[in-house]
C-alpha cells in the first residue's frame, strides 16, 4: 500500500533543508493550506451557498468583484492574520496593503502577495478557478512594514503556489527547491502529496491565448501563433489551442503536458492584464523551478523592475523552447514593444 503523506507531514520534512530557520515559513503555508480548504469547501458548493453572482462592488482596478472574489480574499486574510507569521498582505481586491499589527504578528517576517480568486469569470459557470500566492522576506527595519517590502523583484520570492479548484482541488508550491504538488483528499480533508518533484516539459504541443483580441495583438504574437497553426510533422505542429480564462488552470495544464500560455500587450490592454506582482512573479517562480520559462517577450519576469502593486506585465510562460521561440517572433516582429509605441502599431491581419 502506497504510504500517505499529508502537505504538514511534507513542510516540516523539508524544514531540513533550511537548518537556522524557525519553522515561521513552514506555519505560514500551513496558514495558507488552512485557507485553501475552507476556500474549497465553498467552492464545492457554490451554487447552494450564495456565494454565486456579483459582490456589487468594484476593485482597483475597475474590475466588477463577484462574491468569491470577496469571500476568499476574507478568508485568505483572516488565516494569514491569525496564523502570526505574516506581518503585511498585498491582494488584489485591495487597494493598499494591509497591515497586520497584532501582538502575535509584530515580528513576523514575511509579506504575502495574493490573487484570492483567479479566473473571475469562470466562478459562475462551474470551471476551474484557483489561488495564487507569493512570499516574501520583509526587507524593512523593525515596525510597521512598507510597500517596498512588497515591491521586490520576483527572484527575491522565498516561496510561491497556487491553489487549482478543478475537477479534484490541488495545492502546489515551490520553496526555490523544485516544486510539488498536493491533492486534497476530502475523506480525510488533507492536501496529500500527488505530483512530487513536477516539471514541465522542454516542449509542447498546446497554446492557450485569447485569440478573440487576435487583431488588437501585436505582430510578434501573430506570428508565433500563425508559427503554431502551420503544419510541420517534425516539430508536431499544427498545435492545439487550450484556453480556460483562468490562468492558474490554463499553466497547470501546461505544466503537466507541456505548452504555452501568453497574455501579450493588447491594444484594448498597452500594459498587458496581468499582475505582476501576485499573478506573473509567482507563476514565473513556479514554472521556472519546474525546468520552465517566464517572459515578457524579452525579459525574464523574474528580474522585471516592480514599481507599483497592482503593475501589470505582458506574459509568455511554460515550456522552454515554446517560450523561446514566441521571444524570438518579439524580437523579430516587434521588437521593444511598450505601451507608447504600441499604441501607434499597425497590425498586420
Ligand atoms: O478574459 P481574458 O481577457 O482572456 O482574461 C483571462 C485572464 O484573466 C484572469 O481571469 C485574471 O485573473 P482574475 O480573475 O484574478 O482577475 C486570468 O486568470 C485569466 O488568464
Ligand atoms: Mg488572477
Ligand atoms: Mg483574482
Amino acid at each position: 500500500m502506497k504510504a500517505v503523506k499529508t502537505l504538514g507531514q511534507f513542510i516540516i520534512e523539508k524544514q531540513a533543508d533550511f537548518p537556522y530557520a524557525k519553522g515561521e515559513l513552514s506555519r505560514l503555508l500551513r496558514d495558507i493550506g488552512i485557507a485553501a480548504k475552507i476556500v474549497n469547501r465553498e467552492v464545492n458548493k457554490a451554487g447552494l451557498a450564495d456565494i454565486l453572482g456579483d459582490a456589487g462592488t468594484m476593485n482597483i482596478q475597475g474590475e466588477g468583484q463577484k462574491k468569491l472574489d470577496v469571500y476568499a480574499n476574507e478568508q485568505f486574510i483572516s488565516a494569514l492574520k491569525c496564523g502570526g507569521e505574516c506581518c503585511m498582505v498585498a491582494s488584489e481586491e485591495n487597494d493598499e496593503c494591509i497591515h497586520i499589527e497584532s501582538e502575535i504578528s509584530k515580528d513576523a517576517k514575511y509579506v504575502v502577495a495574493i490573487d484570492p480568486l483567479d479566473g473571475s469569470s469562470n466562478i459562475d459557470v462551474n470551471v476551474g478557478i484557483g489561488t495564487i500566492f507569493s512570499i516574501y522576506r520583509r526587507i524593512s527595519a523593525q515596525g510597521k512594514a512598507d510597500l517596498n517590502d512588497v515591491l521586490q523583484r520576483g527572484i527575491e520570492q522565498v516561496a510561491a503556489g497556487y491553489v487549482i479548484y478543478g475537477s479534484s482541488t490541488m495545492l502546489v508550491y515551490t520553496t526555490g527547491k523544485g516544486v510539488n504538488g498536493f491533492t486534497l483528499d476530502p475523506s480525510i480533508g488533507e492536501f496529500c502529496l500527488s505530483h512530487p518533484d513536477l516539471r514541465i516539459p522542454d516542449d509542447g504541443v498546446i497554446y492557450s491565448i485569447n485569440e478573440g483580441y487576435y487583431s488588437h495583438f501585436p505582430d510578434g504574437v501573430k506570428k508565433y501563433i500563425k508559427y503554431c497553426q502551420v503544419e510541420d510533422t517534425k516539430t508536431q505542429r499544427p498545435y492545439t489551442s487550450r484556453y480556460i480564462g483562468s490562468m492558474v488552470a490554463d499553466l497547470h495544464r501546461n505544466m503537466i503536458k507541456g505548452g504555452i500560455f501568453i497574455y501579450p500587450l493588447t491594444a484594448a490592454a498597452p500594459n498587458g492584464k496581468l499582475r505582476l506582482v501576485y499573478e506573473c512573479n509567482p507563476m514565473a517562480f513556479i514554472i521556472e523551478q519546474a525546468g520552465g520559462m517566464a517572459s515578457n517577450g524579452y525579459n525574464r519576469i523574474l528580474e522585471l523592475e516592480v514599481t507599483e502593486l497592482h503593475q501589470r506585465t505582458a506574459i509568455f510562460i511554460g515550456s522552454k523552447n515554446m517560450v523561446k521561440k514566441a521571444e524570438e517572433m518579439m524580437t523579430c516582429f516587434s521588437p521593444q514593444l511598450t505601451k507608447k509605441n504600441f499604441e501607434g502599431e499597425v497590425c498586420l491581419q
